[in-house]
């Protein structure tokens, strides 16, 4: 239980918070709608005199019709001065500089020597883990149905390639980092381990994220392409929306890199095209996996194509490899009937190889599974 001192400290702090938000044009209220690890995020409301002030953010909430803000303080006097010196501020930057797409925006920031307020878009609808496990609750089903997923997935497969577009790759997808917001749209955050990147094949060697969603090139030490890093977490996610559950899962790097090696299963009746867009994004070897093109382009994706993969099946018992040919006018279709978002440059020819028997995967309700710290660059 709460001393009675530290509730009264708790108090003083928050009326600070509130007196330094009206001041800079907010209502904190005292809802608290998130917290991080140096963070806590609260409802905020723009004043008459802000929306007067700021076009950027007058006309978005216009839009929604309401005056609702997320205001996420991060005490940078508490937070260790990596976190204010490097992660901070590379949050910041791949908020600016990918706020153009369907990831949370960064409406303003303001701070003082004690605290820094970022003011975003107001994802209301929780994350994509809670989704997923409502959603499974109310079908007595795990995972969601794959029509929703495809329409989920196809979104945050158009978020990152905007990121990878920009030369940001985000280090920490996971089902917590994608909120939704109140018309049911993706909207992904947490770029606090995002990264630039200036060399398309440059080279990283911080661990970041959490270890469910990491790749096994990372949890084997070794220096990483982030995009390709970025794709594995890709994988697991879409595995976790159709399923309910965790592809892999174990507290101890070297254990998951053993369950990886053992590979995928299904446990449950999960679309042939569906599997097998999993099991190319989840390919040991990174230059292994698709890339993103391939997946916008992926018969899964674009149902309208599943024929092609399915005549291919069973004429070679293998599904198809995507012919350049082939792939061009998908592109081009999926672009004009919408199915496709920013496409991302460059496309690597993935393995596609039919999906192989292996082991259990983890059951139960999706966790939260906790991230892991970070070193280096
Ligand atoms: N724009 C938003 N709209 C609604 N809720 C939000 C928003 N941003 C953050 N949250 C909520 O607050 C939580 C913490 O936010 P966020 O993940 O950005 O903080 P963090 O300090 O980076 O967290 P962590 O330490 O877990 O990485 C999120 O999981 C989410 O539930």
């Amino acid at each position: 239980m709460k001393s009675c001192a530290k509730r009264e400290a708790d108090k003083k702090t928050f009326m600070e918070q509130v007196h330094e938000s009206k001041e800079n044009g907010y209502l904190l209220s005292s809802r608290k709608i998130g917290s991080g690890a140096f963070s806590k995020v609260y409802l905020g409301y723009a004043t008459q005199e802000k929306l007067r002030q700021n076009y950027k953010l007058a006309s978005d909430l216009r839009s929604k019709r309401h005056s609702m803000v997320a205001i996420k303080i991060i005490s940078t006097a508490k937070a260790p001065l990596e976190y204010s010196r490097k992660f901070l501020p590379r949050e910041i930057y791949s908020l600016n500089a990918t706020y153009k797409h369907i990831n949370i925006q960064l409406y303003e920031m303001y701070r003082n020597n004690r605290r820094t307020y970022l003011v975003l878009e107001l994802a209301s609808r929780g994350d994509l883990l809670e989704h997923i496990n409502a959603t499974s609750d109310r079908r007595e089903c795990p995972g969601l149905e794959e029509e929703e997923a495809r329409r989920l997935f196809r979104q945050i497969v158009s978020a990152v390639a905007h990121c990878h577009n920009v030369g940001i790759v985000h280090r920490d997808l996971k089902c917590e980092n994608i909120l939704l917001d109140e018309r049911g749209f993706i909207k992904l955050t947490d770029f606090g381990f995002a990264n630039r990147y200036s060399l398309k094949n440059s080279l990283m060697s911080t661990f970041c994220g959490s270890v469910a969603y990491t790749a096994p090139e990372i949890l084997m030490s070794k220096k990483y392409n982030g995009e390709l890093a970025d794709l594995w977490s890709l994988g697991v996610i879409l595995y976790a929306m159709v399923t309910g559950k965790l592809p892999f899962k174990e507290r101890q790097p070297h254990k998951m890199i053993q369950m990886i090696k053992q590979g995928l299963s299904f446990r449950q009746p999960i679309s042939p095209e569906c599997q097998n867009l999993i099991q190319g994004l989840l390919q040991l070897k990174p230059g292994a996996r698709l890339g993103l093109q391939q997946v916008a382009t992926h018969c899964w994706m674009l149902p309208a194509t599943s024929a092609i993969f399915h005549q291919a099946l069973k004429a070679t018992g293998r599904p198809p490899e995507l012919s350049p040919a082939l792939e061009k006018p998908l592109r081009l279709f999926a672009a004009r009937s919408g199915e496709l978002g920013q496409a991302s440059r460059g496309s690597r020819q993935g393995n596609q190889s039919p999906c192989r028997p292996s082991r259990l995967p983890c059951t139960g309700r999706l966790p939260r599974p906790s991230r892991n710290g970070s070193q280096g660059p």
